[in-house]
């Protein structure tokens, strides 16, 4: 048995939890998977080092309707794909090296472990670590809906699907969510003849549905979208895959070289034996933790347990997982003044083409929490503005909800070009509390600037001005 002051379970987020703070204090990293994690290996980071060149292979068709003549002469995957990983793996094995081998005061522990007691736990190989503090931060990984040939060569989840051999011919996507919808504009863009699939009637169901349904559009105009479509099995067919599916209770095939998996995610908890301690567990199986990130059984913080990241919370984006970090590191060197997650106004992105991005309520959201009458809603078209028109943009639009009684957002939903960087000064006044008419009257907007979408949107809400706003 190795005793330790802090254990952490998970090298993504969970990381950065090793600060100057415990230099002198021993410390255990653990991590089963490739050091870094997700969003580093497999996630946010490689998947939008596709995006970037699938949008700029996408610009040819964009530069057509504009009448600038391009032709796009194809991608060298290999050589897209390799540029990527020869970034990405050097940075993970320096990482790995780095806690492995230059810190004196940290273990890294490349093995699964689980809990057997809540200061104990057990590697597969049969070491017994206890520790004084024990992190939780596991992540999630992805769930295969449970189907005939789920597991045959050629069915890929977002783990081995940027790691190909080659750009696949055919391609069928399963899903209408994140990681579906990133992939089809990637593997589209690129090349590949994709089929999106989806077991209800729209794409990305989870986001406002005025962008929703916006996004379904925009997406059928660009790759094959087979919507009320229920997966019932794949097989092999020839050299390659067909996938069995059922809609209206009627059969459905589709020929794929290679499909793609992208049915959600579930929390890393489930074989950690958390249960068995009765750590408190949502119906999706992520960890409650309280406003510290201290890991609850029966609503009362267990001594000396955080969770944070993808396995203790239900967003499962990056930019939550590093503030939680960030918040269990502090509170786990100030004990005596922990400070709490501040979950405001969480923002999120698909990198999809087009973007989508959003932050607070959707509008039934507001209406079910305010009551309509309280809820101002507007939609502004891309196309409603000089940079619009530049683009001659007919999808982008700009979504924005407000509270008529106190002026203040209560939510913002934008679909279209760049949609990640122009919801970014809205989530700035969701924060601070800046009200519509000041955020759309004191500053400058830069004319004519494609946020000028964003100004009008805010005017055009229609929240009373008064008095003590600005002209
Ligand atoms: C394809 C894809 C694209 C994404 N793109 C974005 C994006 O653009 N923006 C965004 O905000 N988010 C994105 N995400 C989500 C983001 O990657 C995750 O929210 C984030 O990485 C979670 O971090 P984490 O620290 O909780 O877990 P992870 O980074 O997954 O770390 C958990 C680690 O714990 C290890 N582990 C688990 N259980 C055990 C155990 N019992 N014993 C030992 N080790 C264990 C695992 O091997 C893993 O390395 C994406 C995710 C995917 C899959
Ligand atoms: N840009 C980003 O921030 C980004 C990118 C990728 C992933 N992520 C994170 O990773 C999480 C997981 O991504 P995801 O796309 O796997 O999940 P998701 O929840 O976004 O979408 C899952 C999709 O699969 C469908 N589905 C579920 N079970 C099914 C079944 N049995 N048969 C057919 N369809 C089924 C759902 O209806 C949904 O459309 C996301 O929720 C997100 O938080 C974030």
């Amino acid at each position: 048995m190795t005793h330790y002051d802090l254990a952490i379970i998970g090298s993504g987020s969970g990381n950065s939890l090793i600060t100057e703070h415990w230099d002198g204090k021993k410390v255990a990293i653990i991590d089963a998977g490739t050091f870094g994690g997700t969003c580093l290996n497999v996630g946010c980071i490689p998947t939008k080092m596709f995006v970037y060149p699938a949008q700029l292979a996408a610009s040819v068709a964009e530069a057509k309707r504009l009448g600038v003549s391009m032709t796009f002469e194809g991608a060298d995957w290999a050589g897209l794909r390799d540029r990527i990983f020869g970034r990405i793996d050097s940075i993970s094995e320096s990482g790995k090296n780095y806690r492995a081998h230059e810190l004196e005061n940290v273990t890294l522990y490349s093995e699964h472990v689980s809990f057997i007691s809540r200061n104990e736990l057990n590697t597969a190989g049969g070491q017994s670590i206890t520790a004084d503090n024990i992190v939780i931060a596991t992540g999630s990984r992805a769930v295969l809906p449970e189907v005939p040939g789920i597991d045959l060569p050629g069915v890929h989840t977002s783990d081995t699907v940027m790691r190909l051999d080659e750009l696949p011919r055919r391609m069928v996507i399963l899903g209408g969510g994140y990681i579906a919808s990133e992939f089809a504009a990637v593997f589209s863009a690129l090349g590949s003849e994709v089929i999106q699939v989806n077991r209800s009637g729209a794409l990305m169901r989870q986001q406002d549905a005025d962008i929703s349904a916006a996004f379904t559009q925009a997406a059928t105009k660009r790759w094959g979208v087979e919507l009320n479509a229920a997966v019932q099995g794949i097989e092999k067919h020839g050299d390659g895959l067909l996938v069995r599916l059922e809609r209206d209770g009627k059969p459905l095939e589709m020929a794929a070289d290679v499909v793609l998996v992208a049915t959600g995610r579930t929390p890393n908890t489930d074989r950690l034996g958390v249960a068995d301690l009765g750590f408190d567990l949502r119906d999706d199986g992520s960890l409650v933790v309280d406003e510290y990130q201290r890991v609850l059984a029966s609503g009362e913080p267990v001594q000396g347990i955080f969770g944070l990241g993808d396995a203790a919370n239900i967003e499962q984006l990056k930019h939550v997982a590093n503030r939680e970090a960030r918040v269990v590191a502090h509170n786990l060197e100030n004990p005596d003044a922990m400070r709490p997650m501040d979950r405001r106004a969480v923002p999120a992105a698909v990198f999809s083409n087009p973007q989508i991005a959003s932050v607070g309520a959707t509008e039934a959201q507001a209406r079910a929490e305010h009551g309509d009458e309280a809820v101002l809603s507007v939609i502004q078209p891309y196309g409603s503005t000089a940079y619009g028109w530049a683009m001659e943009d007919e999808e982008g639009i700009v979504k924005l909800l407000a509270c008529k009684d106190t002026g203040l957002l209560l939510g913002a939903h934008i679909m279209g070009h760049e949609a990640s960087l122009l919801i970014q000064p809205l989530i700035q006044a969701m924060v601070s509390g800046m009200s519509v008419n000041t955020m759309a009257r004191e500053p400058f907007w830069i004319h004519p600037a494609l946020s000028e979408v964003v100004e009008n949107a805010l005017l055009g809400l229609g929240v009373p001005v008064g008095d003590s706003d600005p002209l």
